[in-house]
């Protein structure tokens, strides 16, 4: 296809009805003839009607060729327009839109509905986005993108098949917003490819549909019944001086009918099927002047007749085409929006304008054509009654007048568009002026309808066609180019998120690594510092005096005193270790949430840590662990009395007790020895003395070592206790424990967020890959769509609607 075809914009769009050029007659029934048959026509011995039918014969098989051309870009455009609504549902396509120019963001309505303008033209170019609409840019007015070369104004506004109209119903704006995500748009898009499909189908029925219909209509008694009776050559229809036809009475060929002649009055608001009894009523021919008088019941009814004239003479069974004559109630004020809506209605080929030479063209007459000159550049022309008319060229002065006024096209072509007959003559075939007249009105009759039935029938599929494809060139081109911008963003995204991902596999694992070794290190360290502590807490906890000594006759509570101050020293020495433990942690917690900000910014939430918590639920219940009962000889530190006194205490101390302890011995061999150096007599009468002197003196050794004693005995006491629980060991291993369990929930969890940073970016990656994949094959595909697109035009624009044959 040349860019001309395309561009500039809205140059080449076909609207329809075709404008014929001035020069058109709107009769060139021979013009597309080729040479050699115009030589075949000439050779036919130059007789007229052969040489009409020969034209007609040329015509109908280059109308044909011209179908059969229309039909196969008719298949072609649907296969590609249901192509097109797999791929939206697959990668929703854009739909070019432009951003809105009002500063407030409102929506654009036009003032007749309440239609949403997404092609309005704006002076700020839209962001582009796959099935976006300008609608998304009024909660989010960013900076916008730089668009695209081919998403202009220009190009959103001249969407014609598929411009979607948003309308807002009773949606409230934010829900329409909303709604408008591009996965809606592409919905609505779809809705609109659905609904041309339909069209393109409807198209392809009535391009292959060999019926034509011609409508006559006129003024309430200006004699269109006779003027119909007067074409079939057969009273079917019934005439009156009065307004009879109040139903629209189509006339077809009694072959459409298995050749039976019959009525067949339709029912309101049901589709007439002809094989389908219960679509209408039966009558006879005979009942159709009850039938169409004052009809309420049915509003329109077919009249299957045969037509006796041969193929050449008559309309409905011309051997080309099949006609069917509709005779429309006369227009009045009720009917008139009727008769101008059936005019309007595609299936009309032909509109016969009936016009009585008395009354020339009335007000509603004159609207009729207005109305009907919107879709119908001719009008067919008769004006009847002629033969009341006595100043005839005045008359007919008159009525062309009005005619150049009403469609000045027809006015150009009057000769063969405007009649001026009697139609009620025809019938007797008495007058032959007026019979002359008349035949000359069919003969154009006849090959108007030929002619503008190529027209009717293929002019609304080309236009359609030629425009619809102009849509589809415009969205495949748009979306080209989206697909192009999307795989570069996908590449340039994929090359910065590569590293990345690399990198976040790194750091986890080494960042894995650096936590359990983190842990480890503080916990050992806890460990080893309460260890340290508690041992030297409890080897030296007897060294000062623990409580002060209030004598001897106190010297139990002083005991108990001793005991519990001892426990207390190592109770606050736990403490102290628990308290180090707590920093530690502290700072530990810090270091690993400092870690995670670090490597992952905002992706990471930091961990509420409460020190206080902390050994709070397994206070260390020592007193109850360490079970030290006081007894008699937590008083007496025989040993170290041994130690440092030597003999003469270690002498008295074993006397008083009986000799049980450690020293006895020596203590009776020094008392042999003494008793050997005095004699025995001597030993005898000192005796008593001195083991009295001797117990007197150990008794107060004894007591007066009580206040260091009893601290030695009971920290002795307790050590070996807190020995035998291991209990150095044991507390160490709690404290760290508890460290350990509050660092390791943070480190876990920065392990999480970094297996989560891995994994997203992953995720990220394939999903990139993914849409890599799918834009790559969009943009195949929309690029075979615009060439689809071109192949397909280029086809619809050879179709030359004057009948000639196909152009290449
Ligand atoms: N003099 C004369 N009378 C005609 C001619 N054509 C029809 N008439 C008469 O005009 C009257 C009305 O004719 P119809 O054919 O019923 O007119 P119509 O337009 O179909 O009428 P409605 O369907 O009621 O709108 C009849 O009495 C016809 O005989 C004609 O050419 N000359």
């Amino acid at each position: 296809m040349s860019s001309s075809e395309f561009l500039p914009r809205g140059l080449v769009r076909q609207t329809a009805p075709v404008v014929e050029t001035a020069s058109d007659s709107g009769y060139g029934g021979s013009e597309g003839v080729p040479e050699a048959m115009g030589e075949i026509l000439a050779g036919n011995g130059g007789n007229e009607t052969n040489r009409a039918q020969w034209a007609s014969n040329v015509q109908q098989l280059y109308y044909n060729q011209n179908r059969v051309a229309l039909g196969r870009s008719i298949n072609r455009t649907v296969e590609t327009l249901k192509e097109f609504q797999q791929m939206n549902a697959k990668w929703p396509a854009h739909y070019p839109s432009v951003r809105q120019s009002e500063p407030e963001h409102t929506i654009h309505r036009s003032n007749t509905s309440n239609v949403i303008d997404l092609t309005r033209e704006a002076p700020r170019p839209g962001t582009i986005r796959r099935a976006a609409t300008t609608v998304d840019d009024i909660e989010a007015p960013t900076t916008p993108a730089a668009e695209p070369r081919l998403v202009t104004p220009q190009i959103a506004q001249d969407f014609n098949v598929l411009k979607l109209d948003l309308k807002l119903g009773a949606l409230h704006q934010n829900a329409l917003v909303h709604s408008l995500e591009k996965g809606s748009v592409a919905s609505l898009l779809d809705g609109k490819i659905s609904q041309s499909i339909k069209h393109l189908h409807a198209l392809r029925e009535r391009i292959d549909d060999t019926a034509s219909k011609v409508l006559v209509t006129g003024d309430l008694n200006a004699g269109k019944s006779t003027f119909c009776n007067a074409l079939l050559r057969k009273k079917v229809l019934p005439e009156d001086q009065q307004p009879c036809t109040s139903i629209f009475c189509e006339v077809l060929d009694a072959r459409e009918n298995n050749d039976v002649e019959e009525v067949h009055a339709l029912h309101k608001d049901t589709p007439y099927k002809k094989n389908d009894e219960s679509t209408y009523d039966v009558y006879t021919l005979d009942q159709l002047e009850d039938l169409v008088i004052d009809q309420e019941k049915y509003a329109q009814v077919k009249i299957y007749i045969e037509d006796v004239r041969t193929i050449d003479q008559s309309l409905l069974r011309n051997g080309v085409v099949d006609i069917a004559l509709i005779d429309a109630p006369g227009l009045n004020l009720d009917s008139i929006k009727t008769t101008a809506v059936f005019a309007r209605q595609e299936e009309i080929d032909v509109v016969v304008f009936v016009v009585s030479a008395e009354n020339h063209f009335t007000l509603s007459a004159k609207e009729f054509i207005w109305n009907a000159a919107n879709e119908k550049a001719y009008i067919f022309i008769v004006v009847n009654r002629f033969d009341n008319i006595r100043d005839k060229e005045r008359c007919k002065r008159m009525i062309l007048d009005q005619v150049a006024s009403l469609s000045p096209r027809t006015r150009q072509d009057a000769s063969e568009l405007v009649h001026f007959v009697s139609s009620n003559a025809v019938l007797d075939g008495q007058d032959q002026a007026k019979m002359a007249d008349f035949d000359k009105l069919e003969a154009s009759l006849r090959t108007f309808v030929l002619e503008k039935r190529a027209r009717s029938k293929l002019a609304p599929a080309k236009t359609y066609l030629l425009n619809l494809l102009e849509d589809l060139h415009s969205l495949g081109d748009v979306n080209r180019e989206v697909t192009e911008q999307e795989l570069e963003r996908i590449r340039h995204e994929l090359e910065n998120l590569r590293p990345q991902y690399e990198a976040a596999i790194k750091t986890r694992s080494q960042v894995s690594d650096d936590l359990d070794k983190s842990v480890e290190e503080t916990c050992g360290t806890v460990y080893k510092d309460t260890r340290k502590t508690l041992g030297m807490t409890i080897s030296k906890m007897d060294e000062k005096p623990v409580v002060a000594y209030d004598g001897l006759i106190n010297a139990l509570s002083y005991a108990e005193a001793t005991r519990a101050a001892l426990l207390a020293k190592i109770q606050g020495a736990v403490i102290a270790c628990e308290e180090a433990a707590r920093k530690r942690t502290i700072s530990g917690v810090g270091a690993i949430n400092a870690l995670g900000l670090l490597h992952l910014n905002g992706d990471y939430v930091e961990k509420t840590f409460r020190p206080e918590l902390m050994f709070n639920r397994k206070r260390d219940a020592l007193a109850r662990t360490v079970q030290t009962d006081i007894d008699i000889f937590d008083f007496f530190d025989f040993d170290h009395q041994e130690k440092i006194a030597g003999f003469g205490m270690s002498f008295s101390v074993a006397a008083a007790v009986g000799g049980h302890f450690l020293g006895i011995g020596s203590w009776i061999d020094a008392l042999w020895k003494t008793t050997s150096f005095l004699g025995p007599r001597t030993t005898k009468k000192l005796l008593v003395p001195v083991i009295l002197a001797a117990a007197g003196a150990g008794l107060f050794i004894v007591a007066s070592d009580i206040p260091n004693a009893v601290p030695r005995k009971m920290a002795k006491k307790i050590r070996k206790q807190l020995e035998d629980i291991d209990y150095i060991h044991g507390n160490a291993e709690r404290i760290a424990r508890e460290v350990r369990k509050v660092l390791t929930y943070p480190a876990d969890e920065l392990k999480n967020s970094f297996a989560r940073n891995v994994e997203k970016k992953g995720r990220e990656t394939e999903d990139l890959k993914k849409s890599l994949a799918e834009s790559e094959v969009a943009r195949k595909w929309f690029s075979n769509l615009v060439r689809e697109v071109e192949g397909i035009s280029k086809g619809v624009h050879g179709v030359d609607l004057e009948g000639g044959p196909v152009k290449a």
